[in-house]
């Protein structure tokens, strides 16, 4: 038996003590009842739109279900993503999803079992990392994946916000049909996904998410538009913002919001033509963007940065599946040469010394397995919070949950670890 092998028969056998549980991989005619149970532990009930995406998104043969006799009572899918990591390599990594337990069947044991047999087969297709947003994020540090990015949401006072628009006249503004306009965004999506750690690269169908629109979720907004940021001169694509508006007529005249679903752009006068137009729609009051990176220019774009009323939140959690691959596939922002122990109960091939060395940012890093002695230790979960840069080793020290053991370690590993860019997940899934 291999150690993998051990492992998930292991999680079976923890499902075998109860009931009639079985626990294996859904077949597509499946799909209704589990999705079914997945919504019943959500506590939801979603658009006909939505699940229809992510039915036709599911990967049947990674979604897992857990039966009790004939019914499904619990599920856990991934996705095979390639995620932008520090430097601008692709990694595959497998995006967990749709991860439930009906009520009836909570607190006996059917999550872990899900999660070791998850990561058992991440990790025999190669994959290094493993990567969430969690309903709760208590749920997922016990399985090794740590916090490595946050999400900036704003709600802007429009009367006491401003950006100026670009002087030069340079971009045009354009209104587009969503639809119509999304293979020129989908483009320029694909040119920003190396340049910010965090980012997926679209997998084909993935590019319907950002225009799905269901009537039902509008909440009196008007349907999804789209507004292009142009090269005046020869029409490239720039930028792009997809929006809507509510209006609404109080006592006091017109009070109207904007939902900015995104704004993407890949030249700075095209990001501020876009915020400038956001900001300046007449008879709206307030403009509401959820999901932006934490160092977004909007923050140094606006006239007064109190007024976006900014709030943080936690967004994408990674997991280290193997510990030397995923470190030797990013850069490092300066020189390290370091001994990393790395504790790792739930996948305990990943636990031992990591010889981590790297020239500086522009130079590929190697990491392998040593004896030498330790200059820093840590959990695997922390490891994951620091890779993409997001999360610093030396605020993870500081939290008792990082320890240097060679004086020195801790600053030098930091400087490395951290990366210009934050990291930054565009949207859920
Ligand atoms: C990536 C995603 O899809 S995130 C979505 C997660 N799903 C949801 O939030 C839907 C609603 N909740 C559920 O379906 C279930 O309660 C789940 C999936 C969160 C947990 O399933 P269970 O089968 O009850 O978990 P299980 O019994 O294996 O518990 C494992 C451990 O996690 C802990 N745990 C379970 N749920 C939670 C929670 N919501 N918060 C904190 N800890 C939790 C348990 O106490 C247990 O701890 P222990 O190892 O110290 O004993």
């Amino acid at each position: 038996m291999t150690q993998s092998s051990e492992a998930r028969s292991s999680a079976a056998s923890s499902l075998a003590g109860h009931d009639a549980l079985s626990l294996r991989t859904l077949k597509a005619a499946e799909w209704d009842a589990w999705y079914d149970a997945l919504e019943v532990a959500f506590g939801e009930d979603e658009s006909p739109e939505r699940r229809a995406l992510w039915q036709a998104l599911t990967e049947v043969d990674r979604s897992l279900g857990v039966w009790d006799g004939d019914m499904p009572v619990g599920g856990a899918g991934a996705y095979s993503f390639r995620m932008a990591v520090p430097g601008g390599a692709l990694l595959p990594a497998a995006g967990v999803t749709m991860v439930g337990v009906l009520p009836t069947h909570r607190r006996r044991g059917v999550l872990t079992a899900l999660m070791r047999h998850q990561l058992d087969e991440v990790h025999e297709r190669g994959e290094s990392l493993a990567v969430l947003t969690a309903s709760e994020p208590a749920i997922y540090g016990r399985y090794g994946y740590g916090l490595a990015t946050w999400k900036l949401g704003v709600t802007v006072e429009r009367s006491r916000v401003r950006v100026e628009r670009p002087e030069d006249g340079r971009i045009r503004l354009r209104l587009a049909d969503p639809a119509a306009a999304s293979p020129a965004c989908e483009r320029l999506y694909g040119e920003l996904v190396p340049r910010r750690p965090g980012m997926l690269a679209r997998l084909p169908g993935w590019e319907r998410l950002p225009l799905l629109d269901p009537p039902s979720e509008r909440e009196g907004h008007t349907p999804l538009q789209c507004v292009l940021a142009e090269d005046g001169a020869d029409g490239t694509l720039l930028g792009f913002a997809r929006y809507s508006t509510r209006m609404s007529w109080g006592h006091a005249g017109p009070s109207g919001d904007v939902r900015v679903r995104e704004v993407l752009a890949s030249a700075p006068e095209a990001r501020s033509a876009l915020w400038a137009y956001l900001l300046d729609l007449d008879l709206t009051d307030t403009v509401v963007a959820a999901n932006l990176p934490v160092d977004d220019p909007l923050l140094h774009l606006v006239s007064d940065p109190r007024r976006l009323r900014s709030q943080l939140s936690d967004a994408l959690f990674v997991r280290l599946v193997e510990v030397g691959d995923a470190l030797r596939s990013r850069h490092y922002a300066a020189p390290v040469d370091l001994v990393l122990e790395v504790a790792d109960e739930f996948c305990p091939w990943n636990t031992g010394r990591w010889h981590l060395h790297a020239a500086g940012p522009e130079k590929p890093a190697a990491c392998e397995p040593t004896e030498a002695p330790a200059d820093l230790a840590l959990p695997v979960r922390e490891l994951g919070s620091a890779y993409l840069g997001g999360v610093s080793l030396a605020a993870l020290a500081a939290a008792g949950l990082v320890r240097e053991l060679r004086p020195g370690a801790l600053a030098e590993a930091s400087a490395a670890f951290g990366w210009p860019v934050a990291p930054w997940l565009p949207h859920n899934f």
